[in-house]
Formats: C-alpha cells, sequence, structure tokens
C-alpha cells in the first residue's frame, strides 16, 4: 500500500494482519471479527438516540486497553461537532470501565478520561485547520499512549446548514467528502489507527433518478423505528468509507430478564429499546448483525 491507496491484492492480505480494536463487547466483537479495524475508515450510520455516540465513546476507552486485552494501547481523539459533548456520559462509562479493569488500573488514581482528547469542530472549514496539526500531536506521545483512535461525532453535522441543493454546492460538497476521508485515510495508514465515524439518517424518499433506492451493501432496505431511512450524505460519502454499520432501533423488548436486572440498577432508559447492529458493508468482514442494549455501563450485545 502506497500513499493511503489500497491495492486489490492488498486487501486479502490485510484482513489477516490487521489489528482490531475491542467494542469492550465480546458478542459484538464476534460479530465484527475482534472489533473495529485500524488503517482503515468504519462509519457507524443512525438516526437519533440509536447508541452511535454511546459506542464511541466505549471505544475511546477500550483503545487505551493493552494489546492483549484487544485495546490499542493508545489514546484516543474524539472531535465532535453535535454539542454539547456528553461529558457527564463519558466519566459515567469511565467509572464502570475502571471497576471493570482492575488489573490495568492498579493505581486507583488513574483516570481513563485522561487518555480520551475531545476537541469541537464546528465547520468543515474547522476540520482542515485541524487535521494536519493531528500529526504533529500524533507524533508527539511522550508523556502519554500514542494516539490510536480517531472519532469523528458527526460528519453530517458539518453539512447540515452549510450548503444548498443546488448542482454546483452539490459538487463542492462531495469533493469535500473526498477531501476529508483521504486525509483520515492517510493518518489511519501512516500511523496505523482506526478512525470512525458516525453519519445521521434521512427518510427514505424516492427520487426520479432512482439515485435514493439504489442499493449499497448488503441489505435491500434499512428501517429503523419502523421508518424506511437512507443515510445521510448520499451515494459520493458512501464510497468514502471503508466500512459502514448501521445501528437500527425498535420499540419491542429483549433480554427481558436483562432489562429486568437493568432498571433495578437504574438503568432502565433502554428497556423496551431493541438495537441492532448491522454490517452493511466492509472490505474484510461478511453480512453479518447483533442486538444490543445499553445500560448504565455501555454497550452489551443480547445473545440470541
Ligand atoms: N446511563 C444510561 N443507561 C442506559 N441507557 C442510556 C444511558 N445513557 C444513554 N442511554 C441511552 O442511549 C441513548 C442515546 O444514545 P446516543 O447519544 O449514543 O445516540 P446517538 O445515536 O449518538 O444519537 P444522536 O445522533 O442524537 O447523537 C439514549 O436514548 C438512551 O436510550
Amino acid at each position: 500500500m502506497q500513499n493511503g491507496k489500497m491495492k486489490p491484492e492488498n486487501l486479502l492480505r490485510r484482513s489477516t494482519a490487521n489489528r482490531k480494536l475491542t467494542t469492550g463487547c465480546e458478542i459484538l466483537d464476534e460479530c465484527l471479527r475482534g472489533g473495529i479495524s485500524c488503517d482503515s475508515v468504519t462509519e457507524i450510520v443512525a438516526e437519533s438516540g440509536c447508541g452511535k455516540t454511546q459506542l464511541c465513546l466505549q471505544l475511546s476507552l477500550c483503545a487505551q486497553l493493552p494489546i492483549s486485552h484487544g485495546g490499542l494501547n493508545g489514546s484516543s481523539l474524539y472531535l465532535h461537532s453535535e454539542f454539547p459533548f456528553p461529558f457527564r456520559r463519558l466519566h459515567q462509562l469511565s467509572h464502570s470501565f475502571h471497576q471493570s479493569n482492575p488489573s490495568i488500573y492498579a493505581n486507583h488514581n488513574d483516570n481513563p478520561c485522561d487518555h480520551v482528547f475531545v476537541q469541537n469542530v464546528h465547520s468543515v472549514d474547522h476540520l482542515f485547520d485541524i487535521m494536519p496539526r493531528i500529526d504533529g500531536f500524533v507524533g508527539n506521545s511522550k508523556n502519554r499512549l500514542p494516539l490510536k483512535l480517531i472519532v469523528l461525532d458527526s460528519v453530517a453535522a458539518l453539512f447540515r446548514s452549510e450548503f444548498d441543493n443546488t448542482p454546483s454546492d452539490l459538487k463542492k460538497r462531495s469533493s469535500l467528502f473526498f477531501k476529508i476521508s483521504e486525509k483520515l485515510k492517510q493518518l489511519a495508514n501512516k500511523f496505523d489507527l482506526a478512525v470512525v465515524i458516525t453519519n445521521q439518517v434521512t427518510d427514505f424518499v424516492e427520487s426520479s433518478d432512482g439515485l435514493s433506492g439504489l442499493r449499497i451493501g448488503n441489505l435491500r432496505y434499512l428501517y429503523s423505528s419502523g421508518r424506511r431511512i437512507a443515510p445521510a450524505l448520499g451515494l459520493a460519502w458512501a464510497n468514502c468509507v471503508n466500512s459502514r454499520f448501521f445501528i437500527s432501533r425498535s420499540d419491542d423488548s429483549i433480554g427481558k430478564d436483562r432489562s429486568e436486572k437493568d432498571e433495578s440498577s437504574s438503568s432502565s432508559v433502554s428497556r423496551r429499546a431493541q438495537r441492532r447492529l448491522d454490517i452493511v458493508f466492509s472490505p474484510y468482514l461478511p453480512g453479518n448483525s447483533c442486538e444490543f442494549m445499553i445500560t448504565r455501563e455501555g454497550i452489551c450485545a443480547v445473545q440470541a
């Protein structure tokens, strides 16, 4: 592989050698053949409230785990464009993360949050200002874990209000998609780090050119909360990511015993919400899916 560009013959070689970042949940890791791939851009697409941010926060903490525990022995950079950043939720997750990894945090004063760097991004231009500084940031790792995960939560928010639906704006928008993904793929390749980007969805509306109904990946249609939806930013953006995972939600209850237990531990928020992660496309994963719930301790898959 050269200059971040992937050759077909390298694709097969990568699938075995690629490092993976654990999601912190064994069943979900199994579904993803070990977790989130390094040297690659992974997109998590879902409607609001499905758990994109939860999963990204969890990954940001898991990145600091030693390799032997499925982590990357590294720190995380969390670029957030959805305001405000959920610091309270990060601290809550960090607290349980610290407790469930006693051997790693022998020093009780260690705070896992210290290895998660949070940076707000309020526009595409702002993102381009930040990106060149990431190289320096990764290189300068004397007193901390090297950067091993970049999260961009969310890409759609950056494009929400700045562009019109005119042909020239759409063209400009598409070229920015490719610039963003090119830079992120370069960073992923150069520093062997994982890149995770979240994306929103829009309601599916059939367009006259039929492009909105184009099938992309393993799933014929994407449904969430009983509505047919489509990932935001369209076909051009779909070509900018290596893997796309889709999280959907329905209101049927799952994992009844588990839910009741969680309710008693004040984790009843997600009691009746069934969530499901599907692999829409990925160069290294077959189509697969996994149901999960969100508890106080984070994302936790439900055995089928
Ligand atoms: N402590 C908790 N215990 C159980 N469930 C929780 C807890 N905190 C949040 N949740 C669940 O997580 C959901 C929010 O998930 P999250 O913010 O990750 O969604 P999202 O897909 O990122 O949404 P958005 O696109 O609006 O940012 C809430 O709707 C709630 O059901």
